[in-house]
C-alpha cells in the first residue's frame, strides 16, 4: 500500500530533553494509526510539525506528496485537522465559523455538515467564546470532517466529549476508514485506540519506542491466565510444570502464566488433579503492551 504520511527523522528540540527526537514512521493510505504517550511526551509537537505550524530542526515530513513545512498551505487545504488546543477566531457564533470553514473547503452543499451537526447534537447558534469545552470540541470535529477529506489528523479528538459523543466520534472515524480514508490520531484513551486503530505508535520522552499492531491486541493467540490454588503444595507443584510464569505470589498462592491457544487442552489436563480456586483470562490489551513496554524504558 502507498505511503501517504511519511515522518523521517523528525527532531524538534525545545531544550532540556523536551520535544521530539529522531522520530520516524509511515502511515499507508487507508490506515488508521494512533499515537499514545504520557503528558509531555511529544504528541502535539509531532502533529503540529505534520500540519506545518512549526519547523522541524531536522528531518522531513511529507503528507500526500506535500512537504509539511514548505507546502504548509496545501497541507491545511487537504487535511482535516483537530488541534489539541482549540482556539477559534473571533467570528461570533459556531454557525459563522462553520460557514467560513465550508468556504475554505469550497463546500457548496451543506447537507453533510448539517448531518454532522445533528449527529453531535451541536447548537451552532451559540457564541464560540461561551461554548463549553465539549461544544468547542464538537464544533472542531464538524469542521474537520465536513469535507470528507482523504486524510484526517486528530490531536486528542475526544477531549471534553461525554461517553455517548465519544462513541459517535468512534463511529465517524470507522465510517471514514470504511471509505478508505487515512486517519492519524493521538489519544490517552486505550479503548478508543483499540476500537479504531490498525496500529498504535508509542512515544516516550519524544522518542518512538514501539509500534503495536491490531493483531497483537485483538486476536493474540498467546493469552495470559491468572490461576489461584487452594493449597500451597499444589501451587508449588504447578510452578514446576514447565509453563511460562509471568507473575507469582507465594503468599496468596496465585500465578499468571502465558499460554498459546493451541496449548489450552494441555493446560486443562495439568490443572485437573489440583484444587483450583479460580482461573481468570487476562487479555493482551493495548494498555498491557503500553505499561509493559513504556514502564521498562529508562530514556
Ligand atoms: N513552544 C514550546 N516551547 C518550549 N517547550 C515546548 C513548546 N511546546 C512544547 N514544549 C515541550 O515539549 C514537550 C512535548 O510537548 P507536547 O505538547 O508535544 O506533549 P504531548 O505529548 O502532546 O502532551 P499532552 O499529552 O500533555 O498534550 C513538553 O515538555 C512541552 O513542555
Amino acid at each position: 500500500m502507498e505511503k501517504i504520511i511519511s515522518i523521517c527523522n523528525l527532531t524538534k528540540d525545545y531544550g532540556e530533553g523536551r520535544g521530539v527526537f529522531d522520530f520516524s514512521f509511515d502511515v499507508k493510505r487507508g490506515e488508521v494509526v494512533g499515537l499514545v504517550g504520557t503528558n509531555g511526551s511529544g504528541k502535539t509537537t509531532t502533529i503540529r510539525n505534520m500540519m506545518g505550524f512549526i519547523k522541524p530542526r531536522n528531518g522531513k515530513i511529507t503528507i500526500n506528496g506535500y512537504d509539511s513545512w514548505k507546502d504548509a498551505f496545501e497541507i491545511k487545504k487537504s487535511v482535516g485537522y483537530i488541534p489539541g488546543q482549540i482556539d477559534f477566531p473571533d467570528v461570533g457564533t459556531g454557525t459563522n465559523f462553520l460557514k467560513i470553514q465550508a468556504d475554505f473547503w469550497g463546500i457548496k452543499d451543506l447537507t453533510y455538515m448539517n448531518e454532522l451537526i445533528d449527529i453531535f447534537k451541536l447548537d451552532t447558534d451559540a457564541g464560540l467564546k461561551r461554548m463549553s469545552k465539549g461544544m468547542k470540541q464538537k464544533t472542531a470535529i464538524v469542521a474537520a470532517f465536513m469535507s470528507e477529506p482523504d486524510i484526517l489528523i486528530l490531536d486528542e479528538p475526544s477531549t471534553g466529549l461525554d461517553p455517548m459523543m465519544r462513541d459517535k466520534l468512534i463511529e465517524l472515524i470507522l465510517r471514514q476508514k470504511k471509505k478508505g480514508k487515512t486517519v492519524f490520531l493521538s489519544s490517552h484513551i486505550f479503548k478508543e485506540l483499540e476500537d479504531t486503530c490498525d496500529r498504535v505508535v508509542f512515544i516516550h520522552n519524544g522518542k518512538m519506542i514501539n509500534t503495536v499492531g491490531r493483531s497483537q491486541y485483538d486476536a493474540n493467540m498467546d493469552k495470559q491466565y491468572k490461576i489461584g490454588f487452594a493449597e500451597k503444595k499444589e501451587y508449588q507443584q504447578f510452578l514446576q510444570g514447565g509453563y511460562k510464569i509471568l507473575t507469582k505470589n507465594d503468599d496468596y498462592k496465585h500465578l499468571t502464566i502465558a499460554v498459546n491457544d493451541k496449548e489450552m487442552n494441555g493446560l486443562f489436563r495439568s490443572l485437573k488433579p489440583h484444587n483450583i480456586r479460580y482461573i481468570n483470562y487476562q487479555p493482551y490489551t493495548l494498555e498491557w503492551y503500553y505499561t509493559n513496554i513504556v514502564e521498562k524504558q529508562e530514556v
